[in-house]
């Protein structure tokens, strides 16, 4: 049960038939087709009486096959729902509007995202500021308490299933992996995406008389969510999918030059202690809300002194236009080091990063260690035959 992409089905395209779903179109107006999962459309929909809009996830639950729990679509369709209703209320959730079931779909109404996905945001982007990922991470995190205090385990939380709306407001959708658990009951099922499995989880389903897992695989993924949004990969990614999985097992990830360079102490020592592979010595939601890295400055107090308070604000102001003057301050680059290392300066790093995203379409590593500078390195054949007598050999 471990995600995959997309797969396009272009008869969902269509709009079921209207005697099917007579109830969702007496009260919606279908609209323009949002994105697609693998059994699923969804829509922008109005509502008639209202005119707010929403996004209509439209399933086709009319085959018969199974998931590997032995859940038909329809049956993991209502189980997802239960679970929807059991977490609603939260703001950083997603809210389902309306529920319409018929013998072949089922219509889940949500409300609208219009800022999409949290991961084409980071595509976009690259990377987020220390400030913005704080943000966002506060919002994860409080999310995933809520859901944790209802005894729910997502299973599945990454940039794809975090989505954004207007006010660029997180909201965890997708609970289609999610489970409920009691307090003390461990899990042995494999579920989740390859990136984001926690090592116990892994171990849970490689090896027997292990002890399964729990709600800490959220927090994990927590890590590594974090983790991609400073810098815009992933820790754990390897082309090769088992020295990836190994890696996780190991706890192997690096804070590496030059990307994490500029980053402060506190998001590192943060992620540590939720990529850390015991899961019982791994920061539970409460604790991750209190490390520093969400506290606010705090101004020592003492008595009011006008003159230093005075000469403190002038610093503090002098200093903030000799930072924004030096954000807008290109670096000094040589024609050298533009052409033998151009990775090394800032503003070529993001366009780099920006292109071999959407050239690539996935992160790039080399070796142990993340360098997608060495796409530009001019040496793209010999990988690529390497890679296709590799695969062959593989496959032979
Ligand atoms: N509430 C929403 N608001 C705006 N856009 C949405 C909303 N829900 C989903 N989408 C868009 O529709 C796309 C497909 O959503 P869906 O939940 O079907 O994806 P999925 O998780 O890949 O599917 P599956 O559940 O089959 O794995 C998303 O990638 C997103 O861009």
């Amino acid at each position: 049960m471990v995600a995959s992409d997309s797969i396009r089905d272009d008869h969902l395209d269509e709009l079921p038939d209207k005697h099917v779903a007579r109830d969702f179109y007496a009260k919606y107006d279908p609209k323009e087709v949002l994105g697609r999962g693998v059994s699923s459309t969804v829509r922008r929909c109005v509502e008639k009486e209202t005119g707010r809009e929403y996004a209509a996830k439209i399933i086709d639950v009319s085959a018969d096959l199974e998931d590997p729990q032995g859940l038909t679509l329809r049956q993991a369709t209502l189980r997802e729902i239960s679970i929807l209703k059991l977490v609603a209320g939260h703001p950083y959730i997603i809210e389902l509007h309306d529920v319409f079931e018929s013998s072949t779909y089922i219509f889940l109404v949500f409300e609208l995202c219009k800022n999409g996905e949290l991961f084409d945001y980071l595509t976009n982007v690259v990377a987020l500021s220390e400030k913005k990922t704080k943000t966002i991470m506060r919002q994860l995190l409080e999310a995933v308490e809520h859901i944790h205090n209802k005894n729910v385990v997502h299973r599945d939380l990454k940039p794809e299933n975090i989505l954004l709306d207007d006010s660029f407001n997180i909201k965890i959708t997708d609970f289609g992996f999610a489970k409920v658990i009691a307090p003390n009951e461990k899990l042995d099922d494999l579920c989740g995406t390859p990136g984001y499995l926690a090592p116990e989880l892994l171990r849970a389903t490689m090896y027997e008389n292990v002890e399964g897992y729990g709600k800490e695989v959220d927090l994990w993924a927590c890590g590594v969510i974090m983790y991609t949004l400073l810098v815009g990969f992933p820790p754990f990614w390897h082309r090769k999918q088992m020295i990836m999985l190994r890696n996780i097992m190991e706890g192997r990830y690096e804070f590496c030059s030059p990307e994490w360079d500029d980053i402060t102490d506190l998001p590192k020592h943060l992620i540590k202690n939720l990529l850390q592979i015991n899961p019982r010595l791994r920061l539970t939601a409460s604790q991750a809300l209190k490390h520093d890295f969400f506290q606010h400055m705090q101004l020592r107090v003492g008595p009011f002194d006008a003159r230093k308070t005075f000469q403190l604000v002038m610093l503090v102001v002098r200093a903030m236009i000799r930072i924004k003057r030096l954000k807008h301050t290109p670096e000094p680059m040589s024609i050298e080091i533009a052409r033998f290392d151009p990775y090394r300066i800032k503003t070529l790093r993001k366009a780099i990063d920006g292109c071999a995203f959407r050239v690539y379409n996935h992160w790039v590593k080399r070796g142990e260690v993340q360098n997608r500078a060495a796409l530009f390195e001019n040496r793209p054949k010999q990988d690529l035959k390497a890679s296709y007598q590799q695969s062959f050999q593989a496959k032979a």
